[in-house]
């Protein structure tokens, strides 16, 4: 144990050696680190299973940590989260240096500009097909857990934007199909991902004998010579697959780099577009906004009302000028993010906080910002645990961007994506592919929560890992739109106990549901 040096933070060692304070923050990290705070003050460090970690909590600091590319490096423990669970060689080594550095810019060059509006436009035809193939026929009401639908929809569409699509699974016209290797591949997604907070706090993955084999199964289909096989790969993944072959990285830990790609688009996005569909479906007043807005946007662009499979065009500028989805998606991502942002001090320094105080860093130490405080903060949502659609709405129903702590504006109001060098580079491809999803759902569907009652909750076993997933599924009914009944298509708990067997079936597949849990009602 180390004692605390003059001009250091206060130090919470907690009374276990080696792992400090490491299960009163698992139990909930908010709590612990609120708690903490209020004996501590607003910068503290502890001790939390052998290192040490600093928490800035005072928004108005965060820029300054932000700030500090010169003695705080976010690459470094990123890699050694990256090469634990995904298996690759570490990228921190010198030889590796300028050729990892080209990847990170082709991110910026793929998701962003003309590049990011090709690949968006992508996710809208892949969408549409996997949604098509999973939409009753005929007016017939469907059910299935909403997770386990969203999961469904969004991983298909996911995989098939950017790893494009497996020769020879093509059925003929009807577009793609689910086939057996797309299940299977979200099946070992989903099991792998979930034994990611174990595999994150150090847990080897050979001791997760499930989560091994199905990473070995993942990695086996991303194999450069295999996905140069797909066809319609995203530019994205074609440049990173050269730029690593540029590298002289061996196979295998190529293919786990692919793996790492897959799960960087996907595990934040599902709950995040779960969350997007749970709340919206859950407030009248924001099912309305958003059906009118989405109507609206459509019906400009000469689409007639569906019901027959028609492929819709959603414009860059249309899908730029939908302010409510917009502002449902960030609510919902501000309400179930919980997400670290984590730097190691590479030099002992003096960290300038906002308000002139001082904090002495020791090399080696962690610096970590942990948004959730923000988000939560009823100094800047009112009500923070509401629901809120237009939350992220101006008076002018544009998106609002002027938030205020103590009557002073926030630059740092919205955090789930991080921030600085380290900023989420898909952040801008899942806004729009959760808004699309949304405004296919809404153009084209009726929806309805039969047994919706209190709100979920969400799981903090992943805390630090992003998007919290729900703690369990709920049950949804669908079915094509009926825009003659002008029904308003959302309706709450209605046709209790219908469906739940089939609606199961699906959910263990789609990794909604567990075996052996019902689809809950919370009424
Ligand atoms: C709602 C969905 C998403 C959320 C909440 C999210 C959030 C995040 C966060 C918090 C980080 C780490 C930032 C930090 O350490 O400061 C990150 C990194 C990353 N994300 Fe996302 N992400 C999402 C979707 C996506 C998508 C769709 C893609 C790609 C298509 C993507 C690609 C990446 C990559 C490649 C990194 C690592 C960047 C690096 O190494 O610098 N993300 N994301």
């Amino acid at each position: 144990a180390r004692t605390r040096r003059a001009g250091e933070p206060p130090l919470e060692g907690g009374w276990i050696p080696f792992f400090g304070v490491a299960l009163s923050y698992g139990r909930d990290p908010l709590a612990f680190l609120r708690r903490t705070r209020s004996k501590c003050g607003d910068v503290f460090t502890c001790r939390l299973a052998g290192g040490y970690i600093t928490f800035i909590t005072d928004p108005f600091s965060f820029p300054a940590v932000v700030r500090q590319g010169r003695n705080l490096d976010f690459q470094k423990f990123a890699q050694s989260i990256s090469c634990r669970v995904f298996g690759h060689v570490n990228f921190n080594a010198p030889m590796y240096t300028s050729g990892f550095q080209e990847v990170h810019s082709l991110y910026r060059e793929m998701l962003q500009g003309p590049s990011l509006t090709l690949i968006t436009q992508s996710m809208l035809g892949h969408l549409q097909t996997v949604l098509w193939r999973s939409l009753p026929k005929g007016g017939a009401w469907e059910e299935d857990g909403l997770q386990s639908f969203t999961n469904r929809i969004m991983f298909e569409a996911g995989f098939l934007t950017v790893f494009g699509q497996e020769r020879g699974l093509q059925a003929g016209g009807a577009g793609p199909k689910a086939g057996p290797c797309m299940r299977q591949v979200m099946r070992n997604f989903m099991v792998f991902d979930s034994a990611f907070p174990e595999m994150v706090a150090g847990l080897p993955i050979h001791l997760c004998v499930r989560a091994w084999l199905a990473r070995k199964a993942l990695v086996e289909t991303f194999y450069h010579a295999y996905l140069q096989q797909h066809y319609c790969v995203s530019a994205l993944i074609q440049k990173r697959m050269d730029a690593f072959d540029r590298m002289r990285v061996d196979e295998s830990s190529k293919a786990q780099t692919n793996l790492c790609m897959l799960w960087a688009s996907q595990a934040n996005t599902l709950p995040a577009t779960f969350w997007s569909l749970y709340h919206m479906l859950r407030s009248p007043e924001a099912f309305q906004a958003a059906r009118a807005e989405v109507d609206r946007v459509l019906s400009k662009s000469g689409h007639q009302s569906s019901g027959t499979e028609t492929m819709i065009s959603i414009s860059k500028d249309q899908l730029d000028s939908m302010f409510v989805l917009g502002s449902i998606v960030e609510e919902a991502l501000r309400l179930s993010s919980a997400s670290i942002m984590i730097r190691v001090a590479n030099n002992d320094f003096e960290l300038t906080l906002d308000s002139g105080q001082t904090a002495a860093i020791r090399q080696g130490d962690y610096i970590a910002l942990y948004p959730q405080f923000i988000h939560m903060d009823p100094d800047i949502y009112p009500n923070p645990t509401e629901f809120q659609f237009d939350r992220f709405l101006d008076e002018s129903g544009q998106r609002k961007s002027d938030f205020y702590k103590a009557g002073r504006r926030l630059k740092h109001y919205l955090l789930p994506f991080g921030s600085g060098a380290s900023a989420c580079p898909g952040r801008f491809f899942a806004m729009n592919e959760i808004k699309q999803f949304l405004a296919l759902m809404l153009w084209h569907c009726d929806l309805e929560l039969p047994h919706s009652g209190a709100p979920l909750e969400t799981d903090c076993s992943r805390a630090g890992l992003g998007i919290l997933p729900p703690t369990h599924d709920v049950l949804l009914r669908y079915r094509l739109r009926d825009r003659g009944a002008n029904s308003g298509g959302r309706r709450e708990g209605q046709k209790e106990g219908e469906g739940e067997t089939d609606g199961e079936k699906k959910g263990e597949e789609a990794g909604g549901l567990e075996k052996g849990k019902a689809l809950v009602k919370t009424d």
